[in-house]
């Protein structure tokens, strides 16, 4: 008899994940450490070994489920299984936890395990800071151990929520396009070697069949209580809004919101090709952005070839909102002689003898 079908659905997710990393890995040089600069040949640690691939497990039902499924397939396509958990060092005896969560992993055969503790600053909000801390920790740990990739454990669910808070914030295709499925994770864009590190095999498997998973293989999993704490907007809109749609528009819905995730991410990469080619037909001689071409071309290509020029004159990308380049775009297209557009990172922008003129001051 084969495993239970929700434990079945796990493994074949993350097989096809790591058929992916294997591809990857004998299409791309092997990492070497040190980063990119010339002359950094020292081979990454654990190269020439069999490749290693963490789990980021926070001992909830999610992970638990992707560290699971990670141990039993790692070993059948010649691949080393870790884990890593974080404490955050947020609730009392979160340090037990972290290292019970190590010795649970443990015990699925993952090797090498470790617990991290990091501090959680403040910048952002609790939730971004301990993010940060996070993602700063699994990226060290990743470095450390030469893994070609990192495991998270969101799901179809965690998808959809993404999306419909996306799409509450009123802020384009971008922010409905949820996470990616590949991505290099926050701060490690253009770091070579990082751009696939992270891998979420998970995006199409739904919450409820990760718990199954773990009750039918008798793995305990510890329910963070902030996932049922109404203060957190994402915990009401799991445990009162997605319900409530659900109700309303029928079960489908979850499903329907992670395509559209899919999709969305599409036409936005899309449309940033687009803006990335219109960029240097909009400039003129000494590289300025020309008001008239600007005005020519379609509203979306247009405010993203203004974001990106916000963006490399110093604003930090993150601070950047839709309102912002709302009013660098009515400089184009709502043109009554206005003054200059502050805007985050002390960037300004103003118009100019029909040149747009963007700058830090
Ligand atoms: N403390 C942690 N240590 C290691 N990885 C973590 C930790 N917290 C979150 N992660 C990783 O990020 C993923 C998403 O976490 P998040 O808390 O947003 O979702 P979740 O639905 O509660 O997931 P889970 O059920 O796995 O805890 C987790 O599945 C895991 O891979």
């Amino acid at each position: 008899m084969g495993p239970h079908p929700a434990v079945a659905a796990i493994r074949l997710a993350v097989r096809r994940v790591l058929h992916d990393v294997l591809t990857d890995l004998a299409e791309r040089p092997a990492p070497v450490r040190g980063g990119a600069g010339r002359g950094a040949l020292l081979p990454a640690p654990g190269a020439g070994s069999p490749p290693l691939v963490l789990v980021a497990c926070s001992g909830g039902a999610d992970s638990m489920a992707l560290a699971s499924a990670l141990a039993f397939e790692a070993p059948k396509l010649g691949i080393r299984a870790g884990g890593v958990t974080i404490d955050h060092g947020l609730q009392p005896g979160s340090d037990l936890r972290a290292a019970e969560v190590a010795t649970r992993m443990a015990a699925l055969g993952l090797d090498p395990v470790e617990a991290v503790t990091v501090r959680v600053g403040r910048e952002g909000g609790p939730e971004a800071a301990a993010r940060d801390a996070r993602y700063a920790a699994l990226d060290d740990a990743a470095n450390r151990f030469g893994a070609a990739a990192v495991l998270l454990g969101h799901t179809r669910d965690d998808q959809a929520e993404t999306v419909l808070l996306g799409l509450a914030r009123g802020s384009g295709i971008r922010s409905l396009s949820g996470m990616p499925e590949v991505s290099a994770g926050p701060g490690g864009h253009g770091a070579p070697g990082r751009t696939h590190r992270y891998r979420r095999p998970f995006l199409q498997v739904d919450r409820q069949t990760a718990r199954k998973a773990c009750m039918v293989q008798s793995l305990p999993v510890w329910d963070d209580p902030h996932n049922i704490d109404p203060a957190y907007t994402r915990s009401r809109l799991r445990h009162e809004g997605l319900p409530a749609l659900e109700k309303a528009l029928g079960k489908g819905v979850v499903e329907a919101l992670a395509r559209t995730a899919q999709l969305s991410r599409d036409d936005a990469d899309a449309l940033d090709a687009w803006a990335a080619e219109a960029e240097a037909g909009v400039r003129d001689d000494d590289g300025r952005l020309e008001c008239a071409k600007l005005y020519a071309l379609p509203p979306a290509v247009r405010r993203r070839v203004l974001r990106r020029a916000v963006v490399a004159a110093g604003s930090p990308a993150g601070s950047l909102f839709a309102r912002h380049i709302e009013e660098v775009d009515r400089l184009i297209t709502g043109w009554r002689g206005q003054g200059a557009i502050n805007l985050p990172g002390r960037v300004e922008a103003r118009r100019q003898g029909g040149r747009l003129v963007i700058r830090q001051g």
